[in-house]
């Protein structure tokens, strides 16, 4: 049997892993009667006999499946696959982890672990394919792997990249994440297309890019749904297992050295699925690329295209090797998969213990629970040969060493990024007939609503009451309603976060054609219901003040969405983010000189910075400039009539700053709509940034984790000699 290095005194350990290592063992069945380790003698009994001599064929058989698969990553000279990949000969990835802890805590007691001491590893030209039950932590190894943990888990252990501890991030890997996170308005063609445009080299030909956009699609069997929409919530379009075949597709186009999937066959039938393995499966072998999978139930025609298995149960491996073996590896526990029945079925239903059933073992048809099978084959893999030899591999590895990986990314130039997101942007935009047509439709009829409440305002001593109620309207109520953009600005925020993840572009043109993209909406959407509302209000006449109406509440317009783009960044939730931008806005619109001249505000800070930073100061003088300089009205002050100038009804009665002209407040806006983009490419760049750091401040190093909770194999196997 392995010696286990360094194992820790029963006291020393934490409640977390004693309660769960005390599941373990409280089914007081020791896995050395099941599954006896090759080493040792046993007794001589004709049927102990026949047991260690099909033992031994077992290990010999996994050592020869070991030893292919090292043959296989020895292959000096990688074929080069295309001029897109470009990867230069052995600069592919391997990966491998080593006593890989992943815990939550639920409070300040209570701890859970997720994963429990995975060791294992991946390596160019091979699949590997992780199993299990539903919720045993196969998501969480591979965001694990990934470096894509939530905040909230801690990790411990070493997973090392190309034998080194660096990160994964912006395209040095890709990831189809378990939910299909596609814009909904455009066609498969235009999706996969876009992506093609936007991560394949400007030295490739349009042509080229279409064409292996095209390829790829086929590859997938999407070519009879190329033209049909994505489709989402209240507009069917493509089925499950569509939808997951084009987030496969975007993934693959620029043949990633190294690609997590989630469960990528969900929704696909037996056939589908089969076919798209295949296709994931050749990547790896032909293009010598690094594949790990989830997958829920494969058949058994796709069982046989994995290399490598690594089968959990809550968070524990019942067994990593090869998966040609494994069907072997249970058997000889006394779980031999019944002939009709396929194997990875057999596995699963052996090991979930999610519903009540009984586990039959061995020819007397021992009963017993599924945690107590379970038991027994997390105990014996982790004393058997193979669990020897995993861990003699990552050693390997560990040694063997690799490049250091460069920063990925998109190949294609800042530019091309900029105007291919620009352009799907806007189609987005403008086939969403939630956020693009409804909101226009919205704004109309309100801007009519203004037009026949303020019909023909003229000059009386009135009007001024009425001009300021109607511009006050204008410019606090209607730009207010670009809030309405708010949960498209979430669905973006979404897909940008896996795009970019992946490296299909960068922050820089991602921020650039979500400006240039809302322009011609907003502008439109300022100019015909603005001009409806203007004309039928009978506003002050002449062009100049008619262009700078429009300006200004189109600016007004970007700078609430601008505002919105801010607050999705941070709260990715519709009614959280919905909540606060109102709040927000609220508290400017208060306090923006209209509600309560400025000097009458009792409170400094209402009355400096929250005046001058509140975009609706700016937005009210501009309006008010616009319209009341160069007019006159009657006082009825004392009875006598008057005239009173537009100016210092500005300055006297509403006392607004009149040192500088209207078009200051304009630039002002200005200003503020570009530090507001500014602060949005901040936050998603810098807290893409944070986030390792954040992850690396919940890491507890494999020295605190046996001072925490203390874990059975913590020494690193190269640490250990192995
Ligand atoms: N960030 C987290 N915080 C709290 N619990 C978590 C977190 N991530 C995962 N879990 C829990 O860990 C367990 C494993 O989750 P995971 O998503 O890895 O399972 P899975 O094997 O991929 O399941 P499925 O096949 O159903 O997708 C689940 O019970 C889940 O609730």
């Amino acid at each position: 049997m392995p010696s286990q290095p360094n194992v820790p005194e029963r006291t020393k350990r934490s409640t977390c892993h004693e309660t769960m290592e005390r599941e373990e063992e409280k089914d007081g069945i020791g896995m050395e009667e099941y599954f006896p380790s090759p080493s040792e003698p046993k007794p001589s009994h004709p049927e102990h006999d026949d047991h260690n001599a099909s033992f031994r064929i077992f290990h010999e058989n996994i050592s020869l499946e070991m030893e292919r698969a090292k043959l296989s990553t020895r292959r000096e000279n990688f074929p080069q696959c295309d001029a897109v990949q470009s990867g230069s000969q052995g600069d592919s990835i391997f990966l491998t982890w080593e006593d890989l802890w992943v815990t939550v805590s639920n409070g300040k007691t209570k701890c859970r672990s997720l994963l429990q001491g995975l060791t294992g590893y991946a390596q160019p030209g091979e699949f590997l394919a992780i199993m299990g039950p539903s919720g045993c932590g196969k998501s969480t190894l591979l965001d694990a792997l990934a470096g894509r943990l939530s905040s909230n888990t801690r990790q411990s252990g070493e997973i090392l990249i190309n034998g080194r501890k660096q990160t994964l991030a912006f395209g040095t890997s890709a990831y189809v994440t378990q939910d299909d996170t596609l814009m909904t308005t455009l066609t498969v063609r235009e999706a996969v297309y876009y992506s093609a445009q936007l991560q394949l080299p400007d030295s490739m030909s349009r042509s080229e890019k279409k064409e292996r956009a095209e390829m790829t699609m086929r590859e997938l069997g999407l070519q009879d749904t190329m033209n049909t929409r994505i489709g989402g919530w209240g507009s069917k379009g493509l089925s499950g297992g569509q939808k997951r075949r084009v987030s496969i597709c975007i993934e693959i186009l620029t043949r990633p050295k190294l690609l997590f999937l989630d469960e990528p066959t969900s929704g696909l039938d037996s056939a589908a699925s089969y076919h798209v393995i295949k296709r994931i499966a050749d990547l790896a072998q032909q293009d010598e690329r690094t594949i790990i999978a989830s997958i829920h139930q494969p058949s058994s025609e796709v069982f046989e295209l994995f290399h490598n298995l690594c089968l959990l149960s809550s968070g524990r491996t019942v067994y990593f090797g090869p998966a040609s073996a494994a069907n072997e590896f249970f058997a000889l526990n006394g779980f031999p998969c019944p002939t009709l029945r396929n194997p990875s079925d057999h596995f699963l239903r052996t090991i979930n213990k999610d519903f009540d059933q009984d586990i039959e073992q061995g020819s007397d048809g021992l009963k017993m629970t599924t945690e107590e099978a379970i038991n027994i084959l997390v105990r014996s893999y982790k004393s058997s040969e193979i669990c020897q030899q995993v861990r003699t591999r990552v050693a390997e590895l560990y040694k063997k060493g690799g490049k250091t990986l460069e920063k990925k990314g998109s190949q294609a130039s800042f530019f091309t990024q900029s105007l291919v997101l620009t352009r799907r942007s806007f189609v987005n935009m403008y086939r969403d007939v939630g956020y693009y047509w409804l909101r226009f439709a919205v704004y109309i009829s309100l801007c009519l609503c203004v037009g026949t409440v303020f019909y023909k305002i003229g000059h009386s001593y009135g009007s001024i009451q009425a001009r300021s109620s109607v511009l006050m309207y204008i410019a606090s109520f209607i730009t207010f309603m670009a809030i309405g953009g708010f949960p498209s600005f979430v669905e973006d925020m979404k897909i940008f976060e896996r795009e970019r993840l992946n490296g299909h572009y960068g922050v820089g043109a991602y921020v650039m054609g979500n400006t240039l993209s809302s322009i011609p909406y907003l502008l439109l959407v300022s100019a015909a219901p603005g001009a409806i509302a203007y004309y039928l209000v009978g506003l002050q006449r002449g062009i100049e003040h008619f262009v700078y109406f429009t300006l200004l509440l189109f600016i007004c317009t970007l700078l609430v969405e601008s505002l919105m783009m801010i607050i999705a960044s941070v709260v990715p939730n519709f009614l959280m983010g919905i909540i606060s931008g109102a709040g927000i806005q609220g508290l400017m619109m208060l306090n923006g000189g209209f509600f309560r001249l400025r000097d009458d505000i009792p409170n400094p800070f209402w009355r400096y910075p929250i005046y001058y930073i509140s975009f609706h100061k700016y937005a009210f003088e501009g309006f008010y400039k616009n319209e009341f300089e160069g007019l006159t009205f009657p006082s009825n002050q004392g009875g006598q009539p008057i005239l009173m100038s537009g100016n210092e009804i500005l300055r006297k009665t509403l006392q607004m700053d009149m040192d500088y002209s209207k078009w200051v407040d304009l630039a002002v806006l200005l200003g503020m709509v570009v530090l507001y983009r500014l602060i949005f490419l901040g936050i998603i760049k810098f807290v893409e940034k944070f986030k390792p750091i954040i992850r690396a401040l919940g890491t507890i190093s494999p020295k605190q984790t046996t001072q925490v909770m203390v874990n059975p194999y913590s020494t690193p196997l190269h640490e250990a000699g192995i």
